[in-house]
């Protein structure tokens, strides 16, 4: 592996100014500001909640200087709002690069040295297969600083949270990166060669976790899910790469309708990781946050409240909140489950979106069993005399 990753830093998004991502992150989501900067023309906002961090970049309308002004990231000229760049730590930053670049991979921005009073980082920024996603790779040594050089510490670490919302999410569980057709075998192989993750299993199937697991939903055709995990000893999170399997002509699945808006390939959404779901998803409602509501049948399947009912949930408390729950089907993962709600995009177009889970016991599965769950309670829901319309 060439330049295998120790944790994430960050997960950077490029918006118009003025867009509400950052306020939405505060509001909704619990996330405080940690440290800004303004230069060339770009707006920087470093936001965090737990060890999870969003870079939100704006830049001014109008024609402005170029990329200069940008730390940590390169312009990706992108016509809709995008996240376009996920920032991993790496031991040897000179030593990571080399080895990219024998590989072949296209390095954006060669190793550079930033320093400010608290020390020293040095940063890369590398091409993926990914469509427009980026990888930032830094070295950071001892750097003592809030964020990074260069950044100003913003926000009181003592200020009021009225949205109860803070430290509700830990770190960052899984990114899902959204694969056209058949590309993502070579994806696959560039992050574990170049970066050095590691495929595992997601089904009970013994075909070989490469080919990833098939789940179909019916006639909506469905969804092919390859899991890989961070190198061994590493901190970052899991990445799921997922391509849609078609269905009836004319329906637009979640990964083809992320393909079309966002115009390329790339990061479709993050889960956010929580220890009481029911009491987050409760807040960020409160707050305003914009869940997805499942079908209300999802909540009716007999195999799903036995699911519900044997992991101590209650399938009405679950319905009032749009929480899904899967069991672990692996052999021997016992009580193992998780449980998992998604927000509605973030953005006009669907382009991004966040999830917040809870895992129990074992779990390491991404709610597979969700995907066909759901695409039946849907198929009912519509069909029965309640669902004349769409569901909430
Ligand atoms: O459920 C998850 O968290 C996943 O990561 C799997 C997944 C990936 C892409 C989708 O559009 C829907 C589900």
């Amino acid at each position: 592996m060439a330049a295998p990753v120790t944790r994430l830093c960050h997960i950077s998004l490029h918006v118009p100014r003025g867009q509400p991502l950052a306020r939405d992150l505060q509001r909704c989501f619990g996330f405080r500001p940690l440290a800004m900067r303004e230069a060339g023309g770009w707006h920087q906002l470093a936001l965090r909640c737990g060890d999870a961090v969003f870079l939100v970049n704006e830049r001014a309308q109008g024609p402005g200087p170029a990329s200069d002004g940008l730390l940590y990231d390169v312009d990706p000229k992108h016509p809709v709002p995008t996240a376009s760049n996920v920032c991993f730590e790496v031991a040897d930053i000179q030593g990571a690069v080399g080895a990219l670049r024998a590989l072949g991979c296209p390095v954006a921005v060669a190793p550079r040295a930033v320093s400010d009073a608290q020390g020293t980082v040095t940063y890369a920024v590398v091409r993926s297969p990914a469509g427009n996603l980026i990888h930032t790779l830094l070295e950071r040594g001892n750097y003592g600083g809030p964020f990074l050089p260069g950044f100003r510490a913003c926000g009181h670490p003592k200020a009021p949270d009225p949205s109860g919302l803070e430290g509700c999410f830990s770190h960052v569980d899984h990114m899902a990166l959204a694969c056209p057709q058949g590309a993502s075998q070579t994806w696959l192989r560039w992050y574990q060669d170049c970066l050095g993750f590691r495929c595992f299993p997601l089904g009970p199937d013994e075909q070989p976790p490469e080919q990833g697991l098939q789940i179909w939903a019916g006639q909506a055709g469905g969804l092919q899910l390859t899991a890989l995990r961070a190198p061994p000893g590493s901190k970052a999170p899991m990445l799921v790469l997922a391509e849609s399997l078609p269905g009836l002509p004319g329906a637009q699945d979640q990964i083809e309708r992320f393909l079309a808006q966002h115009r390329s390939p790339g990061l479709q959404h993050v889960a956010l990781y929580t220890r009481d779901i029911l009491t987050a998803t409760h807040l960020v409602a409160e707050a305003g946050g914009r869940l997805v509501a499942p079908p209300p049948t999802y909540y009716q399947q007999t195999n799903k409240v036995a699911q519900i009912v044997a992991a101590g949930g209650e399938p009405e408390r679950l319905a009032e909140l749009g929480i899904l729950l899967d069991r672990d089907q692996k052999q021997g993962s016992g009580t193992s489950f998780l449980m998992q709600v998604f927000t509605k995009p973030l953005f006009s177009e669907e382009t991004f979106f966040l999830e917040l889970i809870q895992r129990q016991g074992s779990s390491t599965g991404f709610g597979q069993g969700n995907i066909q769950a759901l695409w039946e309670a849907l198929e009912e829901y519509l069909t029965s005399s309640q669902g004349a319309g769409e569901p909430r």
